[in-house]
C-alpha cells in the first residue's frame, strides 16, 4: 500500500507521537500506546520510527526492517507506523514537531514518552521548545519512575503538570502542559532482546 509523508488529518484532531528506535518493537511499547490512547483521549498515535537516536551511538537495525517488525507487533486501527522522519530528513525532536506543525496548524500533537526518556529529557536538542509548544504526556517504566520525577525537566516544569485524574484535558492544554501517567507496566526492552539475541539477522 502506498503510503504518503502527509496523511489526512481533520483539523481539531488529537494525535499522539511516540517517537523511538523500535529495534525491536517489543510489548512495552504496545501497551504504552494503548495505555496513551485511552487515557488522554487520543483520536490517532503514530509511531515514529527515528532513522536513528542523535543520542546513540550505534546505528539501529534498517528502517525497513524495524517498520515492518513495528507492524506486526502494533495492530490498532488507531495507530500508525510511520518513517515521516527519514521522509523530512528531520532527527531531532524539536525538529520534527517544527515540519508536522506547520503542516498541520490545526491538529493537537501531544508529544510521548517513557519516564526514562524524561529522566534525559534536558540532553535533548531545544528541549525547552518541545515542552513550550506541545503537552507531553509520560507513561510510567520500570525502575525508572523516581528519576523521572526528579529529573532537571519535570522540576524546572513542575508547575505545567497536569494530574493524571485529569489526563484527558492533557491534548487541548495550554502549552506547556505535562502529564505523568502510572499505568501497569511491562518490563520489556530492546536492549534487552537484543542482549537474547531475539532480533538478530
Ligand atoms: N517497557 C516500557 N515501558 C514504558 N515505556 C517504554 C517501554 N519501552 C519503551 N518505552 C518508551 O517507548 C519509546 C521508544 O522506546 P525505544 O524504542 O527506545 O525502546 P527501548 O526498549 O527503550 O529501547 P533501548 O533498550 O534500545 O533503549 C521511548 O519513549 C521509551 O521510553
Ligand atoms: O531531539 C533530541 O535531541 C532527541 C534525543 C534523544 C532521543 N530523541 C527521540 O526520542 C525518541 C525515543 O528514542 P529511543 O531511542 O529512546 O527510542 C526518538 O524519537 C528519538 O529521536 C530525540
Amino acid at each position: 500500500m502506498m503510503r504518503h509523508a502527509y496523511p489526512y488529518l481533520a483539523p481539531g484532531m488529537t494525535v499522539g507521537l511516540l517517537g523511538g528506535s523500535f529495534d525491536p518493537p517489543h510489548e512495552g511499547h504496545v501497551q504504552i500506546s494503548r495505555a496513551a490512547l485511552k487515557r488522554f483521549g487520543l483520536d490517532q498515535l503514530w509511531w515514529l520510527v527515528t532513522p536513528g537516536n542523535p543520542l546513540k551511538e550505534n546505528p539501529p537495525a534498517s528502517m525497513a526492517r524495524r517498520v515492518q517488525a513495528a507492524r506486526e507487533i502494533m495492530d490498532h486501527p488507531k495507530v500508525r507506523i510511520s518513517d515521516i522522519e527519514a521522509r523530512l530528513g528531520t532527527r531531532y525532536t524539536a525538529q520534527t514537531l517544527r515540519a508536522l506543525r506547520k503542516s498541520y496548524p490545526r491538529v493537537r500533537f501531544v508529544w510521548l514518552m517513557g519516564a526514562d526518556n524524561l529522566a534525559h529529557f534536558h540532553r535533548w536538542k531545544d528541549w525547552r521548545e518541545i515542552l513550550d509548544s506541545v503537552p507531553v504526556g509520560v507513561l510510567a517504566r520500570p525502575g525508572e519512575r523516581i528519576s523521572a520525577r526528579l529529573s532537571p525537566a519535570a522540576r524546572i516544569y513542575s508547575r505545567y503538570r497536569i494530574p493524571a485524574a485529569q489526563s484527558q484535558r492533557l491534548a487541548r492544554a495550554e502549552t506547556p502542559a505535562w502529564c505523568f501517567l502510572n499505568v501497569p507496566m511491562i518490563d520489556a526492552s530492546s536492549t534487552e532482546i537484543r542482549k537474547r539475541g531475539g532480533w538478530s539477522e
